[in-house]
Parts: C-alpha cells; structure tokens; sequence
C-alpha cells in the first residue's frame, strides 16, 4: 500500500498577489511544499515566480488567500513571521540584494544573532553554514571582495545557518558558469540529503529534470503542479509556459527517426540518462537496437 502523502509543511491556499497599483500578479495559486521533496519552480520571465517565493517566506502577505504552515494560517505579526522564517529560508537571486555586513563571517551570522541565539550556537551554525557552501575559507573575506559565485554561495550560507525546514532559491545557478553551476548543485544535493526541501525557481528545463522530483510550472492557465517528468514532456503545457522542451525529447526524437527508439517507448531525458540507456549493460546491440524490452523500433 503507498503510504499517505505527507502533510506540506507550507501551503499557499487559493493565494494571489498585486503589487501596489497593479494588476493581480497570482490568483488562485495552490501550491503545498511537501517535506524532502526537491521543487522545481518554472515559469517565463514576469510569470510571478519571485513573487511567489516571497509569499511562500512571509517577504509579502497575500492580498487573496492564505499561507499556512504545519497547517496553521499564518499570523502576520512578529511572532507568526519568525515562526515562519525559521522554517522557510529564501535566498534572493542577486547576492547583492542579501549581503551587507563587512565579512563573509559576520553576514552568515546576522540570521542566527537575530534570533537571539549565544554567542557559541551563532558560531556552531556559521561553521556548519560555511562547510555546507564549502566556503569555510572565506570565514574572514569583506564580502565586497568575493566572486559572483563566491556572493551567492555566501547569500546561500546566510541562510542555510537559519537551519530551514524549507530553503527557497531564487534561480542559484544563474550567472554560474557550468562548474560553478555543478558544484552548487552538489551542495544542494548534500544539503537535500541532510533533510532541507529545497524549492529552486530556474528557467533550465534539463536541470529541473536532472535535480528535481517535482515541478510547479506557472503559465497564464495558473500554476501547475507534478512529477517533474511528466510536466516537462507536456509539450501542452511547455507552449503555454513558454518554456524550451528539454533537451532529452530532442534527443529521443532523433533515436526515434533512426530507428533506435521504438515509437512507444519512453527515451532518456538527460544525458546521464543516454549513459545509461546506451551504456554497457542496457541490453541493446552494438547497433542500438533495443533487446528483449520496449517495442522493436519501427
Ligand atoms: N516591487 C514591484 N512593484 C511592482 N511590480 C512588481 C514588483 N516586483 C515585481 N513586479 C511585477 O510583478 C510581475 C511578476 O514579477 P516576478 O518578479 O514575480 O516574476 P518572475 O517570474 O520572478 O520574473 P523573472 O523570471 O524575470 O525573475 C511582473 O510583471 C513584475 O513587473
């Protein structure tokens, strides 16, 4: 028997958002945050993807609707806020907008010190922040020394030393060249395993496929939510969201026209995928046929 899906730790019910003197950004947006789930957040540019990531983390309130976390409606007031920013982390997309002390150290620390923590649990926390972000060594750097790589794994470190349930990215990997862009997702892999749900706004399709469980498309229709596989080759859904297909049904289409792929069989999504698809022990023929699984191509 499948087990009962797990109680979201946040949830936006039937939430929408306007800014001052415009028109509604989000309507009747449902969205839950399901513990260990990693969420892929997808959507064009102006689709309200930050806006809603700062609804999901108390940065603005809900003009329609509610937020509820562990299944209470959120209190705007002090304590309601920080009972939420406790649990839910948001890392803005421009480090610039997050960093302000004079040293890697003390910007990490602001969060923890804000709580009211001692001084030896604030110190525990930056360690265990900066080893996350494998930026132990910048403890002492000004901030206005850093890379742009090294800004955003500082932001990242900021609040990762809050110890969120739930951290709330916005697009990390942009601006990172193709190391920068793995090693972080190498650190969100660690931080994933330790037990932070992570929810990771980006306008990569093929990374969302490669990192995500989920996906949460925002088109004009509304928010959609589901298995990320299945959203991402709703070819439907991608026209809508005006979202690129990713690169893996390209790649299947082209099997298929070579008569690799058999028409009904699913292809790999992602290059570690063909690896594996293609790769010793996959049962297929030096020529690429399929063996004894998937209907013979064409
Ligand atoms: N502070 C603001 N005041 C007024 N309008 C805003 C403000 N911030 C965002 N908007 C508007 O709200 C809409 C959604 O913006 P939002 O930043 O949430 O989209 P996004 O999907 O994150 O975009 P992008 O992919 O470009 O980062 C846009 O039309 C934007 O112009």
């Amino acid at each position: 028997m499948t087990p009962p899906p797990a109680p979201p730790v946040v949830e936006l019910r039937d939430a929408g958002y306007a800014y001052p003197d415009g028109p509604p950004v989000l309507r009747g947006v449902c969205f839950a945050v399901t513990e260990g789930r990693s969420v892929a957040l997808l959507g064009r540019n102006g689709s309200g993807k930050t806006t809603l990531m700062r609804l999901l983390s108390g940065g603005l309130r809900c003009a329609w609707g509610e937020l509820r976390l562990d299944g209470a409606r959120v209190s705007h007031d002090r304590k309601g806020l920080t009972r939420l920013r406790t649990t839910v982390q948001l890392v803005l997309q421009d480090p610039d907008d997050q960093l302000f002390a004079a040293s890697v150290g003390q910007d990490v620390s602001f969060g923890p010190m804000n709580l009211g923590l001692p001084e030896g649990e604030v110190r525990a926390r930056v360690a265990e922040a900066l080893e996350a972000l494998d930026i132990t060594a910048l403890h002492d750097r000004p901030t206005h020394l850093l890379s742009y790589g090294q800004r955003k794994r500082a932001a990242i470190a900021g609040a990762v030393a809050m110890r969120p349930r739930v951290l709330v990215l916005d697009e990390p990997t942009a601006g990172l060249d193709p190391d920068g862009q793995e090693r972080l997702l190498e650190v969100l892999a660690r931080l994933r395993a330790a037990g932070t749900t992570v929810l990771m706004a980006t306008h990569d399709v093929d990374l969302a496929l490669r990192w995500a469980d989920d996906a949460a498309v925002l088109a004009p229709g509304g928010l959609r939510t589901g298995p990320v596989r299945e959203l991402l080759t709703d070819r439907a859904l991608l026209d809508e969201a005006r979202l690129r297909r990713p690169w893996g049904t390209a790649a299947a289409e082209v099997l298929r026209a070579h008569g690799l792929l058999a028409a009904g069989e699913p292809g790999p999504l992602t290059p570690e995928e063909l690896g594996r698809w293609a790769g010793p022990g996959a049962g297929r023929t030096a020529g690429g046929a399929a063996l004894g699984h998937g209907r013979p191509a064409r």
